[in-house]
């Protein structure tokens, strides 16, 4: 959860003033070397001139020129160029900003006393995309507000009330109670620690044989991000109760979908071409609390998971972003989704989700109260009370080629994390994926430089789709 995206969500949450525009929340970050918290201390202090470092040569009116001017400081010959191309729209500033300022960032930042030495020409990543990029229409957020809307715009389906309302009510309250021990996710970036602005917490299926295997513990504590935790808990029996709702619409939605090669073409105890072995849930508490755009590390889920995000208490935005390709982003620009999600409702993430999008819960500047229609079942005489809180709960297959064991070891001796190649993408069948180093976010910041591109048949892995020469609809 490093992205920039990440970083300014954190940012933002931190936040007691209003929101500032984008290209000011870049640079109080850039100049304080991606600390979010002094970042938001700067903001929060009113005086956004002190972000921008005494080399800077812009007045704020000009805000393209002074951050290219700060980044530029030394280099006359680029800086010629800077002041003799003409002024740049705002937006191009933020859409050329946004995915090099992560290089940025992490090449500048100074690790115990490590010189600062750019890998690149900053000006290089910064400097004005070549004039047919600038033709390219910047598409306004959409809000997509019913199920239609989400299966046209994204790989994701929506499904309202689907769980019996009662049901749903009992789970918010099991969760809500629960929620009170779970905890901010912390991790290191770059050279100090950072806290999710959410709770959360991680749970294994006793159904599925995950509570007796010892293996899942490391699973577990990936999702702490490699925290050293308590083995997990089991589904709450009203949890195993609305899985099996959840599990119905996604066998049946997949049954519909073409499959792609690299999904899992296994069968659960039942015959279901998807099961649920573990859940993530999540709790966000009023408006402030949040996670940052991210796409889900796909470890122990492979290749094209399907994911079903279930929704409890206070509606929420869902935002997802399209990365786009390497090969498009002259053509095209990416498209924000804003999908509300209400009590009961199920957002299925299918297979490419993870890969072509990165998702969010950005905060909100207000929200609705939700009004449970049941009394708490422990406390019926008492009437039910709003709450300014959203319970999500992700039912997640961690499939069985992918199990703990087989997760690659990088130099720190700690298994390594999977991520797709989301800038790259072909067929669903040669996309790429890599095993990278994942140590630094527990060791202060300090991994090794591992990584190797995953290869399902030397590594043993499927049976896949493409393996068994057979798609589902
Ligand atoms: O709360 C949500 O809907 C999203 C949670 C999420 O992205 C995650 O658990 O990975
Ligand atoms: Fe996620």
């Amino acid at each position: 959860m490093e992205d920039t995206e990440t970083l300014l969500a954190l940012v933002c949450s931190l936040l007691t003033v209003p929101k500032p525009e984008l290209d000011v929340l870049l640079d109080a970050l850039l100049s304080r070397d991606g600390d979010v918290h002094a970042a938001a201390k700067l903001l929060n202090s009113g005086d956004k001139t002190r972000s921008k470092p005494a080399s800077s040569v812009s007045k704020r009116k000009d805000r393209s020129v002074g951050l290219q001017g700060w980044l530029n400081a030394g280099n006359s010959k680029v800086e010629t160029t800077v002041s003799d191309s003409p002024p740049r729209k705002k937006r191009d500033v933020k859409e050329s900003s946004l995915s090099p300022v992560k290089a940025i960032i992490k090449d500048t930042t100074i690790r115990s006393g490590s010189p600062i030495k750019p890998k690149v020409d900053l000006m290089s990543v910064l400097r004005q995309p070549p004039s047919s990029t600038r033709s390219v229409p910047r598409l306004l957020p959409l809000t997509l507000t019913n199920p239609s809307m989400v299966a046209q715009h994204t790989p994701c389906t929506m499904h309202l009330s689907i769980l019996p309302p009662e049901l749903a009510c009992k789970l918010f309250y099991t969760m809500l109670d629960l929620s009170q021990s779970w905890k901010r996710n912390k991790w290191w970036l770059f050279d100090r620690v950072v806290e999710s602005p959410h709770r959360t917490s991680f749970y294994a299926r006793k159904t599925d044989g995950v509570e007796s295997d010892n293996s899942w513990q490391e699973a577990a504590q990936y999702w702490y991000n490699g925290r050293q935790t308590n083995p997990p808990e089991v589904f709450p029996d009203v949890m195993e109760e609305a899985c099996v709702y959840v599990e119905n619409m996604v066998n049946k939605e997949m049954q519909k979908r073409h499959r792609l090669p690299l999904e899992w073409a296994g069968r659960g105890a039942e015959g279901q071409i998807w099961r649920a072995n573990v859940a993530a849930s999540n709790c966000y508490e009023g408006t402030k609390d949040s996670v940052g755009f991210h796409s889900d590390h796909l470890t122990y889920l492979g290749p094209y998971p399907t994911i079903a995000s279930l929704s409890l208490g206070t509606t929420r935005i869902f935002r997802l972003r399209e990365v786009v390709p390497s090969e498009d982003i002259h053509s095209r620009t990416a498209q924000t989704f804003n999908i509300p999600l209400p009590h009961n409702s199920l957002v299925i993430m299918h297979a490419s989700t993870q890969e072509k999008f990165k998702h969010s819960i950005p905060p909100q500047s207000t929200l609705d109260l939700y009004r449970p229609l049941f009394p708490h079942h422990s406390r019926p005489e008492h009437p039910s009370e709003p709450s300014n809180c959203r319970i999500n709960i992700t039912f997640r297959f961690y499939r069985p080629d992918f199990k703990p064991p087989s997760i690659p070891r990088c130099n720190c001796g700690v298994p390594t994390i999977l991520r797709p190649d989301m800038k790259n993408r072909h067929d669903g069948q040669t996309d790429k994926y890599w095993w990278t180093c994942y140590a630094g976010a527990q060791k202060e910041g300090k991994g090794c430089s591992f990584w190797r591109v995953m290869d399902m048949k030397a590594e043993g892995r499927g049976p896949t789709i493409s393996d068994v020469g057979s798609n589902e609809r």
